[in-house]
């Protein structure tokens, strides 16, 4: 039983049951010089050699045509050096400027390394064996001495400061304990007990987790997980990024070797580990540092602008490998990864995609959308048919409803109207969805709700990350608008989301019989220059022409196309990109 203190372990595993694959192609695993370069993505793990027949290897962006994939080698870098990301895009940054170069971290002055965590580990806890690796630290078992932890096993996350060279690093870490803290107590997350620190290290203490990570669990069943038990794993995931989310807190580096088992048991439960690169985001912000995993990062991470949504992407990358046992987007080399990951379509033709349920294919498809705007969200996906039932689930409140709900009252009547009348087209399970989420806000026993209520039930979920996260001022922000009281009615027709509606393969029926309703009850004759400002079109935008298209002739009033269009709510900005 040997301490955990030391090197990184050099050799990767290769857990496919498989050889280890020889003369790896990835592009950046080592440079001409034999170093390994730092890079802001975690390595790539493609197994070119084993598929010389595959059309994985004739084609850069096709999904990993066999069930097998290896761990991915130990990493580069830690994942924030966006200028080396540019420098290697660019050639903008010169490579020694864009990172640190390798032995140079005790050169690193002035940057202030004490985190003000207790500096009593070792009276606390005797460290036991090493339990995982990865690229900022290693994860050791460990035995309580003393206080309430006393004879107990956890596990230490044990980070080098030395390997804290840059700002960027240390708040990270900072930030890592913070959002453990703050989250812990939810039943798919790992418990944080406390954090130490002395000159050489940080120990991040935590509940130990024996059942190994889910990306070995999925090797070990040979790639594929049968549905029924893909669904126990991916509620599970998403319960706890739900939860998240609504905090203001968005994981970034969702993967299926941050989730661990509690026990060996087949049936143990799974929880979420490394908060490393996690971050806050208030729900109108948007961030855009590029970090994460090449094989899970979604497209709109990869254009730096990006909320919660880039972790649903990730989850529909680890729910497309649960079921199929391939990566979505493979090829050989980073940049490879990147323009599957922005271009190419996943195939949910080859085999076993055949024989798995409508359900499963449309909700993994509803997760891989590119169009972030159209992506389930952590609750919505809960409550999809494919997981809507299972016993696990447990439905949180949504911050997307505050978000279209803001956006409903800031809107015209004309287009409340077109709303309401796509809300009237909605089917059962997406009015199941609104029906929970308005149960969430409490509505009164005449069935209404105020926008107090929502301030209220954000207030009762909130963990201390939402003061980090703002997402109270967002939420005071939406509770102090001027608005009557809400019906489910009206409630469905505010929080309705038309990108979402036009994301799936019915928006056309959704949007016809819309149309048909609002021609019924909302339909009016229209103005131009009234049509202009109801969409927010300001007089100097020469818009008259393509308007006319918007406006029947026949009757003056809205066409199908004015509606859609109205739905949008567009605005001079979109109407110039059009
Ligand atoms: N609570 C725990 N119980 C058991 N093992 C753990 C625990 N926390 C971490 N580990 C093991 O240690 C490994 C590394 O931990 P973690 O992912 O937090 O480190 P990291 O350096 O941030 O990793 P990465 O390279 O993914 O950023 C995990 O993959 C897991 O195998
Ligand atoms: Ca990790
Ligand atoms: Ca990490």
């Amino acid at each position: 039983m040997g301490l955990c203190h030391g090197k990184p372990i050099e050799t990767p595993e290769n857990l496919s049951g498989n050889s280890i694959i020889q003369g790896d192609n990835n592009e950046h695993a080592l440079n001409s010089t034999g170093k390994t370069p730092k890079f802001p993505f975690y390595s790539p793990s493609p197994l070119p050699s084993l598929f010389k027949n595959s059309p994985a290897n004739s084609s850069s962006v096709t999904s990993t045509p066999l069930r097998f994939f290896k761990r991915p080698f130990p990493p580069p870098s830690p994942a924030k050096h966006i200028k080396a990301l540019l420098a290697r895009r660019h050639g903008s940054v010169k490579p020694n400027e864009a990172t640190i170069p390798e032995g140079s971290e005790c050169e690193i002055v002035g940057l202030d390394k004490n985190f003000g965590y207790s500096k009593s580990f070792g009276s606390h806890f005797e460290i036991e064996e090493e339990v995982g690796r990865g690229h900022f630290g290693y994860a050791c078992s460990a035995r309580g001495k003393k206080g309430g932890l006393r004879g107990q096993g956890v596990a230490v996350k044990v980070i080098p400061k030395l390997k804290m060279t840059t700002a960027i690093a240390i708040e990270d870490v900072r930030r890592e304990v913070k959002i453990l803290r703050a989250l812990s107590g939810h039943k798919n997350l790992v418990q944080f007990y406390e954090a130490y620190e002395d000159e050489d290290n940080v120990y991040i203490v935590m509940e130990l987790c024996n059942g190994g990570e889910l990306l070995d669990r999925i090797l070990s069943r040979g790639g594929k997980y049968a549905e029924e038990d893909a669904k126990d794993v991916m509620v599970q995931i998403l319960n706890i990024v739900a939860y998240c989310h609504l905090q203001g807190v968005v994981h970034r580096d969702l993967k299926p070797e941050n989730f661990l088992f509690v026990s060996k048991d087949e049936r143990s439960s799974l929880k979420a580990i490394d908060f490393g690169l996690s971050d806050y985001v208030k729900p109108d912000e948007r961030l855009n540092d590029i970090v994460g995993s090449a094989y899970y990062v979604a497209p709109e991470v990869l254009h730096r602008s990006y909320g919660t949504e880039a972790d649903m992407w990730s989850i529909g990358v680890i729910a497309y490998i649960l079921l199929c046992g391939s990566r979505p987007f493979w090829a050989r080399t980073e940049s490879g990864i990147f323009r599957a990951v922005l271009k190419a379509d996943p195939s949910f033709e080859e085999d076993p995609w055949p024989n798995l349920s409508p359900d499963a294919i449309d909700f993994v498809k509803q997760l891989l959308n590119k169009d972030y705007r159209k992506r389930l969200t952590a609750v919505q996906a809960l409550s999809h048919p494919w997981l809507a039932g299972h016993h696990d689930v447990k439905i949180h409140l949504d911050m997307i409803i505050y978000r279209l709900v803001k956006a409903y009252i800031c809107s015209s009547s004309l287009r409340k109207a077109a709303l309401g009348a796509l809300a009237r087209t909605l089917t059962i399970p997406q009015l199941a969805y609104l029906r929970e989420q308005f149960t969430l806000l409490v509505p009164s026993k005449s069935g209404l709700i105020s926008l107090q209520n929502f301030k209220s039930a954000m207030v009762k979920n909130s963990t201390d990350a939402v003061k980090d996260s703002h997402v109270l001022e967002y939420v005071n922000g939406v509770s102090s608008l001027q608005y009557r009281k809400f019906d489910f009615e009206e409630f469905c027709a505010a929080a309705v989301s038309v990108h979402q509606l036009e994301g799936i393969a019915s928006w056309e029926q959704h949007a016809r019989s819309a149309y048909e309703f609002f021609e019924k009850d909302g339909n009016r004759p229209i103005m131009i220059e009234e049509l202009a400002s109801e969409l927010g079109l300001s007089p100097s935008v020469p818009v008259h022409v393509v308007l006319q298209d918007w406006i029947r002739h026949s009757d003056g009033k809205l066409s199908f196309l004015g509606f859609v269009r109205l739905l949008h709510g567009v605005s001079s900005r979109s109407f110039q990109k059009a």
